[in-house]
């Protein structure tokens, strides 16, 4: 039987708030087991390009990363928020590594194609350092990446952090039985969005085409619904959506993912 590793996306909204990121941090630093954590930061990347006079153009939820915004998100996801996550792990007894995707070419990816839209810098994943990350959690030290991938050829490119959590837990199945968790600020996929209460608990390929059809899921859900279906589709054992309390043992108010 293959060991269990635990794949933890946390989105923007919770990195920008200081007690729900303390929180959620304490709860990942005591899940059981090996440990992936991936983190994004759209918003905190948003706010400091207003502040330097810097326009952000998002198109079907991804950014339009151009020379200069790549420079804000290489200082804000592979800087600042970055070092400050891995910091407040080390203080609660995890060996954080902070790495982006060109740290020991843990994501290679390549420049998006321009097809309607120009993305710019924003790269699609063609594969992930398995071995590394292997080697990294056998020495008991627990990745922490941020949302940047590399072509190869010393380009970075903004890569969608839920599709690098999705594409780690792909990638590692080989190698581990994964469970792929995206925490963000509801409780789990919601039946209305303005009652946050009203968790779906359990989606399948079928209730998920019907959730589709209703326009139940819209805005960001819809990457991350279908990067979580790619995910099961490729491998990966289980997915969950939920806030910060899922990853407690006790959680039970989460959507749970199957195929
Ligand atoms: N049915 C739904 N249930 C929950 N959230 C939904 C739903 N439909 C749309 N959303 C929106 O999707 C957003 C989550 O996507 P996103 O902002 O990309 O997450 P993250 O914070 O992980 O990056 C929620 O904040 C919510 O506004
Ligand atoms: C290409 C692309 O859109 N990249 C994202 C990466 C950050 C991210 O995914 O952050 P959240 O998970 O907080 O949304 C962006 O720059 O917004």
């Amino acid at each position: 039987m293959k060991e269990i590793l635990s794949i933890v996306k946390i989105g923007g909204n919770v990195i920008e708030n200081a007690d729900e990121l303390d929180q959620f941090l304490l709860n990942f630093s005591q899940l059981e087991g090996p440990k992936i954590l991936v983190h994004g930061g759209g918003k905190l990347a948003t706010k400091l390009a207003s502040r330097l006079g810097i326009e952000s153009q998002l198109a079907n939820g991804r950014r339009i990363t151009d020379a200069k915004s790549l420079e804000i998100i290489t200082m804000v996801y592979g800087g600042l928020s970055n070092k400050n996550i891995v910091a407040k792990l080390q203080a609660l007894d995890t060996n954080a590594l902070g790495l982006s995707g060109a740290d020991g070419n843990a994501i290679q990816a390549h420049k998006r194609p321009v097809k309607n839209i120009d993305f710019g810098f924003v790269g699609d994943i063609d594969g992930i350092n398995s071995k590394l990350l292997d080697t990294l959690l056998q020495a008991g030290i627990t990745p922490v990446f941020c949302a940047i991938s590399h072509d190869g050829k010393g380009q970075l490119l903004n890569t969608n952090a839920d599709t690098i959590a999705s594409e780690i837990a792909i990638g590692m199945s080989s190698i581990y039985d994964t469970t792929l968790y995206y925490c963000f600020e509801k409780k789990g996929v919601l039946m209305d969005v303005e009652d946050g209460e009203s968790v779906i608990q359990y989606i399948n390929t079928k209730t998920y085409s019907d959730l589709l059809e209703k326009e139940v899921i819209a805005d960001g859900m819809l990457p991350k619904m279908e990067n979580c279906f790619h995910a099961l589709q490729n491998n990966v054992g289980k997915v969950c959506i939920g806030d910060i309390s899922m990853l407690q043992p006790n959680a039970k108010l989460f959507t749970t993912l199957t195929l």
